[in-house]
């Protein structure tokens, strides 16, 4: 059963001399910055080692919530959902955006309370985000055996199709005079003095002033070859898709053990809610100290495992000069195997749940690799040590959504033009100044 595969993206064929900025990566925040910096009138080159959009950002759940939301990321959020409303004018194209709501299920009391600080995190922000039980709960999830006590609903939430969103925006921004290099993997950067002035290409250099690190998974391993110390981490989360059903709920439902929402080709996608697979590779125990309060909190929704990784991120090359091929040439797209086990636990509990499932099949399952920070929050930064270097990665699972606003907020780093929101809780050197790092409590 073959993953998820995003509408193609033609390779424009020649690669600049020079251009204002070079974007590393055409994941959704690599493509969504290069939109926008196009838009405002930079020549940009994106880079891409594999297909656009081909690992986490056409793998995720299409979820674009800001329920169940980090506090530090909600300002970028908020600004990320007024981007979704208008994207598809904007880009005269198919993001399958839908502003469905979601719900966000409590099964016992302790969770109900939960829920409640979450809605308590959204006060300021008219959402009309709000708690629901009886009538209105069964009113959004008609015969829901799932007993639940109450939910967290939040109407502004919704959905889009991984497989459409960054093929559609690399295709704007090209319309706008990006060049979209695919197949063309970064190797390193030229730096004269300390600064950004260039960067090698498997197929050559480009001079450039700036460069953009959005290499999703990858990003960890490309600033370790320029010295920059990114604490990384990989998480692998399984998701599966329906035949179409008809006709089943439009709000999404993430409940403890299942996450389900409505695809725009009449199945659902549907995805475990909380369980991911930890691969035990050398960083886990490079980074042990700071994550162990993330795995700490975590503890209970992962599953730890020694897997056919060790062996490859151990022989994985950790530097290299500009005329060496590097790990991203030898992994064109990360496509590793779904668990079988999270794949059965939440197809079981998805069709127990939502009697519109009866009758449906999976035919599809995949898995993504989800790139993770010590606190889940991004980093949307300049790089002190490296004047011209912008990193925006380590989104923790939430970059599909937040997507389209990081896009605007990295273009304004760049450009160095007053940020859409505050960028200080992404900053890199949090990592390294003495900042208590670790997830928001309760997430
Ligand atoms: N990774 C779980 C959350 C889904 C999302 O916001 O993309």
């Amino acid at each position: 059963m073959p993953g998820p595969k995003p509408n193609p993206v033609e390779s424009d064929l020649c690669l600049p001399k020079s251009v204002d900025v070079v974007i590393v990566g055409g994941g959704i925040i690599g493509v969504s910055t290069a939109l926008e910096l196009a838009e405002r009138g930079n020549s940009v080159l994106l880079c891409e080692k594999g297909q656009i959009g081909a690992e986490q950002s056409s793998r995720n759940w299409g979820w674009v919530r800001l329920g169940l939301r980090d506090p530090r990321e909600i300002p970028l959020m908020t600004e990320s959902l007024r981007i979704w409303q208008s994207l598809d004018e904007r880009i005269g194209r198919k993001t399958g955006y839908v502003q469905s709501g979601i719900l966000f299920g409590a099964r016992t009391d302790r969770s109900a309370v939960d829920m409640e600080r979450w809605l308590r995190n959204l006060e300021g922000y008219q959402t009309g985000a709000r708690m629901v039980s009886g009538s209105e709960l069964e009113q959004h999830m008609p015969g829901l055996k799932t007993k639940l006590k109450a939910a967290l609903f939040t109407p502004q939430d919704g959905r889009a199709e991984p497989q459409w969103v960054a093929p559609a925006l690399a295709e704007a921004a090209r319309d706008q005079g990006a060049v979209i290099m695919t197949n063309c993997a970064v190797r390193c950067l030229d730096l004269q003095a300390g600064r950004v002035t260039g960067v090698y290409t498997e197929r050559g250099r480009v001079a450039c002033d700036q460069v953009v690190l959005a290499g999703g998974a990858w990003s960890r391993l490309f600033a370790g070859n320029e010295g920059i110390a990114l604490p990384q981490l990989k998480v692998l989360n399984t998701v599966l898709r329906t035949s179409p059903v008809e006709p089943g709920p439009e709000t999404a439902l993430w409940s403890d053990d299942f996450a389900i929402r409505k695809r725009a080709d009449g199945g659902y996608t549907i995805a475990s809610g909380h369980e991911n697979t930890v691969d035990i590779v050398p960083d886990s125990f490079r980074l042990a100290a700071k994550f162990l309060p993330a795995f700490a909190q975590e503890w209970k929704s992962l599953r730890f495992r020694l897997s056919h990784r060790w062996t490859i991120e151990a022989r994985q090359s950790r530097s290299w000069t500009p005329t060496d091929v590097t790990p991203f040439e030898l992994c064109r797209i990360l496509d590793p195997e779904p668990s079988q086990k999270a794949l059965r636990k939440s197809w079981a509990k998805a069709r127990q749940a939502l009697p519109a499932l009866v009758g449906a099949e999976v035919v599809q399952s995949w898995a993504g690799m989800i790139d993770v920070t010590p606190d889940a929050i991004p980093v949307i930064s300049n790089v002190q040590e490296i004047p011209g270097l912008v990193i925006a990665t380590g989104f923790s699972g939430h970059g599909f959504g937040i997507g389209p606003g990081a896009g605007r907020l990295v273009a304004d780093l760049v450009t160095n033009t007053a940020p859409c929101v505050d960028p200080a809780a992404f900053r890199l050197s949090r990592f390294s100044d003495g900042t208590k790092v670790r997830p928001d409590p309760g997430y």
